[in-house]
């Protein structure tokens, strides 16, 4: 069949794209299209000659392994070629692969052995009675490049094979890989050279694999593992799961999550699980996973094209990561005060979701990272992980891209930045009491789900009560006055709709003109229902529980599980505000940081005037709690130490505190009661030394059954 002239062309100029970016990929390291991209440009050229098969020429792309290049690295021919993998991008394709599998090995027994597909990059290293001689990168399958000095300088590759039966030849295949955690201390290092950073860690690990110079490789924290064997002599093996269980005799890195599986649906149990868990249950980065026919002897007999083989299929997962245009970098101020540069992208969408902008936490991040405004990034969304920038393509900038410089002053309401103490990166907005920004931050905080969890009450309605257009005044000049807002102060207020992650005004989507609403009332100037709804819920609000209510006032590093520990051992406002810090870090789940905050909070008269105004409004502050017993050690200080018998450490505080008292880590002149056990310690001299009454088991039981007076008399020491 005739092919037409458009197509030739346009299958021409695919596969030449296709080589160029195979070239910043394998040599340059440093590709300008995500590997998504990639992907699609190759699926099309494979749709054309699928069509016209007489472009399937044995020099297409789609044909080969990669490119074979001229590079600076002496050239090795593999004993055994090193191949591709073919792709499965759904279940279709990974059910038409299986097919063809039961159907060329038409009978014979064989198993599914299920491995991850490592993103890494490939390389073959050759041992020869036990030595390794040679390690190459895969080229284009047939001739790579010696890297042998750079292998070995990775410690997870032996020099010489352990163990026994150590063949005289054997070559390994495996994929070689930077850690992710360590990607960003390596681009910070290298911007800070000046060098260019990596797009992301797989071009790292292939940068710093490919280097002129071993002793830069050393530096680079790399790690293989194994998916393969090539060439062998002296040996023989059945199955590819039973290689790998010698390979790691030999002391090589194999894998720890493979699994040989009977069936198709247990192939798809096994892309399902780590689809799942792919950032929770693996210890480097995963873009597959690759099934296998186990049964060497039938690997064979399916055998290989000349770009891959018929008995392995690679399933791809959905990518995480696309290149998009870094618009901009603006700060956000924070409920804490603390003002954080994010980058505002163009839109676009990854892991199923359309993303806008990526956080970027302080400026030495910014700047670590090493992109600019202006410039091509790799943005990776991963699962519910907050979208992140990993660096710039460096390749595609044209100087027009310029530095991020972080803002002195508050976007918000001006204030001088400042680090909340020396040495600190992170830079806030000291004036917490009145920046806009701050207020309605906490104020959406403290009405939401972890705090009152009050309906009807969400951003808009924080915006528009803590900073409206009109009138001037708003209702909430700080939480003080929360509980005291009426309906025809709500009445009049307009306002603007901000955006939740930025904090500027959505627009109009027909006019692109600034949302303005007035959302407590409707066009008659008569209270919306939802208005009315929120005021009874904030009524009904003061009832919380006061873990909540600390929770909600927003004190540096208190969240729900410190407030919680807080209000568990305190039962009031009043005694945590008293208790000095000592007392307060000694409380389980708390700690220095915490209590220091909590003293700091506490000093401030403004947050003092809060506390009262909601006092006066009939929040109680305490912890009644309907199913609570007499507390009959209420005001009682005591401490556990050694090993009871009767009664976990745990659990025997527990059984103090639900009685009232209260339990601390260190011995005092304050301290009513040392309980002690076997083995007590020094604080068992403490309690000696300061008189203090020391209860053994015995004595620890009368004092929870018949309270302290009678505790007190049935003390190892009873008072003189
Ligand atoms: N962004 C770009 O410009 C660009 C250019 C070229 C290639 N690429 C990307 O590179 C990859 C294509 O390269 P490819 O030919 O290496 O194909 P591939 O990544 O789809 O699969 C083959 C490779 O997978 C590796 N692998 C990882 N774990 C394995 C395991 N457990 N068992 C067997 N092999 C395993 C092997 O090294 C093997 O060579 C694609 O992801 C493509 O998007 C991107
Ligand atoms: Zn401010």
């Amino acid at each position: 069949m005739e092919i037409p002239a458009e197509v030739r062309e346009q299958h021409a100029q695919l596969a030449e794209q296709v080589e160029e970016h195979r070239f910043r990929y394998y040599v340059n390291d440093a590709p300008v299209v995500s590997d998504a991209e990639f992907d699609r440009l190759l699926r099309r050229l494979e749709a054309i000659e699928d069509e016209h098969p007489g472009l399937r020429t044995p020099d297409s792309p789609t044909q080969k392994v990669a490119g074979a290049y001229q590079t600076d690295f002496t050239s090795v021919v593999h004993r055994e070629r090193l191949l591709s993998l073919d792709n499965a991008f759904d279940d279709e394709e990974l059910s038409g692969w299986a097919d063809r599998v039961a159907a060329e090995l038409a009978g014979i027994p064989y198993h599914f052995l299920c491995e991850l597909k490592v993103d890494g990059l490939a390389v073959n290293l050759t041992y020869e009675h036990g030595r390794l001689t040679r390690a190459a990168t895969r080229g284009d399958g047939r001739t790579g490049e010696d890297i042998t000095p750079n292998v070995r300088t990775i410690s997870d590759i032996p020099d010489r094979l352990s163990g026994s039966r150590i063949p005289e030849l054997v070559e390994i295949r495996g994929e070689v890989y930077f850690p992710g955690e360590e990607f960003e201390a390596l681009n910070a290092r290298l911007v800070e050279a000046g060098d260019k950073p990596f797009a992301n860690p797989r071009n790292a690990a292939a940068g710093s694999l490919r280097q002129k110079d071993p002793r830069v490789t050393a530096t680079r924290p790399l790690h293989m593992v194994v998916h393969g064997i090539g060439a062998r002599e002296g040996f023989d093996i059945d199955c590819q799961s039973h290689a790998y269980e010698l390979l790691h005799e030999w002391g090589l890195p194999t894998a720890t999550h493979n699994k040989v599986v009977g069936s198709l649906d247990e192939v798809r149990e096994f892309i399902a699980y780590f689809g799942e868990h792919r950032h929770d249950a693996v210890e480097h980065e995963i873009d597959g996973v690759v099934v296998k026919v186990d049964e060497i002897p039938l690997q064979g007999r399916l055998g290989s094209t000349s770009r891959a083989p018929r008995w392995a299929i690679a399933w791809k997962y959905a990518p995480e990561e696309v290149n998009t245009k870094l618009l901009d970098i603006r700060v956000g101020v924070g409920r804490t005060g603390r003002v954080t540069p994010y980058a505002v992208v163009e839109p676009v969408t990854v892991a199923g979701s359309e993303v806008e902008f990526a956080t970027l936490h302080n400026q030495e991040v910014v700047k670590a990272k090493g992109v600019f405004i202006g410039d091509t990034v790799v943005l990776r969304k991963a699962g519910d992980v907050i979208p992140e920038i990993l660096g710039p393509v460096a390749d595609l900038r044209d100087g027009s891209e310029r530095e991020f410089v972080m803002p002195a002053e508050c976007p918000d309401c001006g204030t001088a930045l400042q680090p909340m103490k020396e040495g600190d990166i992170d830079l806030r907005c000291p004036n917490a009491r009145y920046c806009p920004a701050q207020l309605r931050e906490r104020i959406f905080y403290l009405v939401g789900r972890k705090c009152l969890d009050i309906e009807n009450f969400g951003y808009v309605a924080s915006t528009a009560l803590t900073q409206p257009l009109e009138p001037s005044e708003p209702p909430l000049k700080d939480e003080g006055d929360l509980f005291d807002m009426n309906i025809e102060q709500l009445l009049p207020i307009r306002s603007y709709v901000l955006d939740q992650d930025t904090g500027l005004p959505k627009r109009d989507a027909k006019t692109g003109d600034e949302k303005i609403v007035t959302f407590f009332a409707n066009q008659q100037g008569e209270p919306k229902k939802n208005a009315l709804a929120m005021l009874e819920n904030i009524a009904a609000a003061k009832d919380r529980p006061l873990a909540r209510i600390i929770t909600g006032l927003s004190i540096r590093h208190v969240g729900p599980v410190a407030a919680e520990a807080l209000a568990r051992e305190f039962r009031d406002l009043d005694r945590i505000r008293d208790a000095d810090e000592a007392e307060l870090a000694a409380v389980d789940g708390v700690g220095g940081t915490i209590a220091a905050s909590v003293k700091q909070w506490f000093a401030e008269d403004w947050h003092l005037e809060i506390i009262e105004k909601w006092r006066a409004a009939g929040v109680k502050f305490t912890e009644e709690g309907s199913d609570e017993g007499p507390r009959p050690l209420e005001g009682l200080t005591a401490v556990v130490t050694g090993t009871l018998t009767g009664h976990t450490r745990d659990g025997a505080k527990e059984a103090l505190t639900s009685l009232g008292a209260k339990v601390t880590g260190s011995v005092s002149k304050k301290t009513d009661f040392v309980v002690v056990g076997e083995n007590p310690g020094s604080k068992y001299d403490k309690a000696v030394q300061l008189k203090v009454p020391i209860l053994d088991e015995p004595g620890f039981a009368v004092l929870l059954t018949e309270g302290p007076e009678a505790a007190r008399e049935a003390a190892v020491n009873p008072a003189e």
